[in-house]
Formats: C-alpha cells, sequence, structure tokens
C-alpha cells in the first residue's frame, strides 16, 4: 500500500479492551512499524476529542519515532480524568504525523553571540 500522506491516525491493536484508571498510564501497541529515511522523525499527538471529554492524552507529548527505530509503533497514554476509561480494539488512540529534522553540526564554544534577551526566560518580561 503507498499514499501521500501528512500524518494518520493510530488504532489500539488490544485483543482484549484496555482500562485506563484515572491517573494510570499505559503503553499501548498500534500493530504497525516503519522505516523512514534520516531526515524525517514521526510525532505522536493526542487526540483533542478524548483529552476535552475524557481527560485521556499522549503522557510524553509529542512522542517522538526516531527514523532508524524499527520496533512497534506504541503509543503511552495516561487518564488525567475522573473516571476509568476503556480502550476498545481498533479504537482510535491518537495521531502521528511527520516532520523533516534539519541535520546540524554541533560543537563547543567559549563565548555565545550576544542578544536583547540573553539569559532572561521562563516568564521574564512580565507575566
Ligand atoms: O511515544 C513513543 C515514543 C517512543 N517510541 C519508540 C520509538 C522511538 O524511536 C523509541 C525511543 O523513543 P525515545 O527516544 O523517546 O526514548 P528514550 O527514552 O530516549 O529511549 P532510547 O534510549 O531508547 O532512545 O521508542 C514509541 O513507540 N512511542
Amino acid at each position: 500500500m503507498s499514499a501521500a500522506a501528512s500524518g494518520f491516525d493510530l488504532h489500539a491493536a488490544v485483543s482484549e479492551p484496555v482500562v485506563l484508571g484515572p491517573g494510570e498510564r499505559k503503553l499501548i501497541p498500534t500493530g504497525f512499524a516503519l522505516s523512514m529515511p534520516p531526515e524525517l522523525e514521526a510525532q505522536i499527538r493526542p487526540r483533542s476529542g478524548l483529552a476535552y471529554k475524557y481527560g485521556i492524552t499522549t503522557l510524553n507529548s509529542p512522542g517522538t519515532i526516531d527514523a532508524d527505530y524499527r520496533g512497534e509503533v506504541k503509543v503511552l497514554l495516561i487518564n488525567h480524568g475522573q473516571e476509568p476509561f476503556t480502550i476498545q480494539r481498533n479504537e482510535r488512540i491518537a495521531q502521528m504525523v511527520f516532520q523533516l529534522v534539519p541535520q546540524i553540526q554541533l560543537g563547543e564554544v567559549s563565548e555565545l553571540t550576544e542578544t536583547e534577551r540573553g539569559s532572561g526566560g521562563f516568564g521574564h518580561t512580565g507575566r
């Protein structure tokens, strides 16, 4: 199969429904693996409907799928809601998008270039 796509939904490849209790996290299999060229990465993002309605989101958002990873793609879900949430077999649990990752040259320097911001951060310009 081949199709042009910027991303797609990820489905829970579980044989039985899986229950996520309040505050609980679980790694959910998706039943597929992929290979990508080194200039790409894939990101796993939550579905807003599950987050809004049930508090179900991806804990490590966005999850990173490295270009050289050949294992099964898994989704780390957490239940931030007050009620147990049951993940059904084949349910859409997250979405995956692809990103170009620039290849950069890293090196050590003794001084950094100056900027107006300098080391100010974490709200130093106000609330
Ligand atoms: O939501 C995720 C995040 C990661 N992975 C897989 C693909 C990724 O390439 C690999 C490693 O992920 P990451 O680099 O985030 O993990 P790490 O904690 O840095 O572990 P490692 O030492 O294996 O790199 O695990 C998933 O299947 N789902």
